[in-house]
């Protein structure tokens, strides 16, 4: 009987396991799984042994390793769909790994590791594959291309409308409509006095830093700059944190949350075990994330708008819809555009500052044709080719999102073929990462891969030997579902970017370091950079 206990529980797993790997659809949730699997081996204990504790354990214990093992097992061999794709072994065992790599906030620079070793197509995890050929491009962003997956979906609260982000196919058509309102050609001039006043208070405070020769941490003053910018066109809403240096605290809670809770987002299961509402630190940082939507939210109704703002467009004030959206889809789609549109923003202007004041010749370059269109005209700014080639090339460099956004190919679509020189058929679920990090930095895509060049963007003498594919550049990602604040941030960095470069000179600190500031910058799909030191001199 022992014997048939052990055989029972044996089959029992690798039924399980067959019938799981079969029937997993995006419904499938952790506690779906638990409450069909809990009650099988008690009732295979009852059914053909005695039913006693230690038959029960005995029959859980063999029931579980033998999933786990069939699990394991089945990953590494040549029976799995994607046994063909190279990459790290542990990679292929199980996720926890690179999600150990993802809380870390490295993940970005082990993907170009592994793509390094293996090639341009790496299995990063059981159900996973990283591309960073340009061909892939378009297979997955493209108009025939991957939706969102879990990654995405498994953030939405089932107590809170989903934001934008974590929406998919015509749910995220329909609201995406709206946001394309607010970041049209003729909302963007609207912005440009929110742009202006903030600029002016920045350059108050680096004018004040010059005056003093203060070392500042230039990187911390633009996240100050785009957090104030998104507050006041969100909501309306003047935080103040560039005077006040952030005395409330608003920037520090809002990364720490994002930067924490973010990671999971690469091990959907254990997001969907509901651990998080658990944890004291995230219970904290909701209620503050809760409190702080609704503190925006009524002082907008309550003082209206001085603009046609984002919160004008996204509440559908013009009333351009059938159906006025909801207080609260607005709330959650206004905070979406201050986190989404402050650290991106900040890391980008951050990358120019340090890679133009570390290369000489750029530098040269750029306060040329900046000194240049200021003395044309002092007012308004011309066009500035190398300005946008300088914040292009960071921007390959230094991506903001550098491990990228991934896609997931759907259940019930029967699976995926991207090709490209190499032909890689991606079944049902499989999550699909183009590591933004990797894919710029690869050298089939752009010659000199780790140099910063600002002329390969022109067409200068200097740029010749230096032809990229320009489809491998997608910092503001692609399809239907990219960046929809590309335009504003260029307006933003322009604006701040001229001013700074025409009004001071600008130097690392001393015992700054230089070299390893790099390796401070931490994806957590936000981004977070270490004090990026600089000493601003006013030129005359
Ligand atoms: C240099 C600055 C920025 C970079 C590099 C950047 C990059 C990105 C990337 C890579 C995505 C992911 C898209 C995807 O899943 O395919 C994204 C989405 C998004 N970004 Fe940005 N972003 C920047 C600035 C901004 C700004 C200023 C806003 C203003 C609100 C913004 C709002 C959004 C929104 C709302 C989405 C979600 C779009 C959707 O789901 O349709 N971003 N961004």
């Amino acid at each position: 009987m022992t014997n048939s206990l052990a055989l029972g529980s044996i089959s029992l797993g690798l039924v399980n396991h067959l019938y799981w790997k079969k029937y997993e659809r995006d419904s499938t949730t952790v506690s779906i799984v638990v409450a069909a699997l809990l009650p099988q081996p008690a009732i295979l204990a009852f059914v053909v042994k005695d039913g006693k504790i230690i038959s029960i354990l005995t029959s859980y214990t063999i029931f579980l390793l033998t999933m786990a093992i069939s699990v394991l097992l089945y990953r590494m061999s040549p029976f799995h769909p994607l046994a063909d794709v190279p990459g790290p072994f542990f990679a292929r065992v199980t996720k926890l790994w690179s999600f150990y790599i993802a809380t870390t906030g490295n993940l970005q620079r082990v993907m170009k590791e592994w793509h390094d070793q293996y090639g341009p197509i790496v299995r990063t995890g059981p159900n996973e594959v990283s591309f960073i050929g340009s061909d892939a491009v378009s297979g997955v962003y493209g108009l025939n291309g991957l939706p969102r997956g879990k990654f995405y979906t498994i953030r939405r609260e089932s107590d809170r409308p989903p934001n934008l982000l974590f929406l998919t196919g015509q749910d995220h058509f329909r609201r995406r409509q709206r946001w394309n309102r607010a970041f049209s050609a003729e909302s963007l001039n609207n912005y440009d006095e929110i742009v202006r006043g903030q600029a002016a208070e920045l350059l108050d405070v680096f004018d004040q830093a010059a005056k003093d020769g203060t070392v500042i941490n230039i990187a911390q003053k633009f996240t100050y700059y785009t957090f104030d910018i998104m507050g006041e066109m969100s909501f309306g809403k003047k935080f103040e944190v560039i005077k006040t240096n952030d005395a409330a605290g608003y920037l520090k809670f809002i990364i720490d949350f994002t930067s924490k809770v973010n990671s999971l987002a690469w091990l959907p299961w254990v997001w969907d075990m509901k651990i998080l509402g658990f944890l004291p630190f995230v219970i904290n940082a909701k209620k503050r994330m809760f409190d702080f939507a609704r503190d925006c939210a009524s002082s907008r109704i309550d003082e209206g708008g001085s603009t046609k703002d984002i919160w004008y467009h996204l509440m559908d004030e013009a009333g351009k819809e059938k159906e006025q959206p909801s207080l609260m889809e607005v709330i959650e789609d206004g905070i979406l555009a201050i986190i989404a549109g402050t650290d991106s923003t900040s890391a980008a202007l951050s990358a120019v500052v340090y890679y133009v004041v570390r290369q000489p010749t750029a530098y040269k370059a750029l306060q040329k044709e900046i000194d240049d269109d200021f003395s044309r005209n002092p007012e308004v700014r011309g066009e500035l080719p190398y300005l946008s080639a300088c914040i292009s090339e960071a921007l390959r460099l230094l991506p903001p999102t550098p491990s990228g956004a991934p896609r997931e190919v759907p259940y019930g679509s029967g699976g995926k073929i991207i090709s490209g020189k190499q032909v890689t058929f991606l079944p049902e679920g499989t999550q699909v990462v183009i590591p933004l990090y990797s894919l710029h930095r690869n050298p089939d895509n752009f010659p000199n891969p780790e140099e910063y060049i600002p002329d390969r963007w022109l067409s200068t003498d200097k740029s010749s030997g230096l032809k990229h594919k320009s489809e491998a550049f997608i910092p503001f990602s692609y399809g239907q579902a990219s960046c929809v604040g590309r335009g504003f941030a260029q307006k933003e960095m322009l604006a701040i970017l001229s001013s700074l470069f025409y009004r001071y000179d600008i130097r690392f600190a001393e015992g700054f370091d230089v070299e390893g500031w790099e390796g401070t910058i931490k994806d957590f799909f936000t981004t977070t950079q270490g004090p990026l030191q600089v000493v601003l001199t006013a030129r005359n």
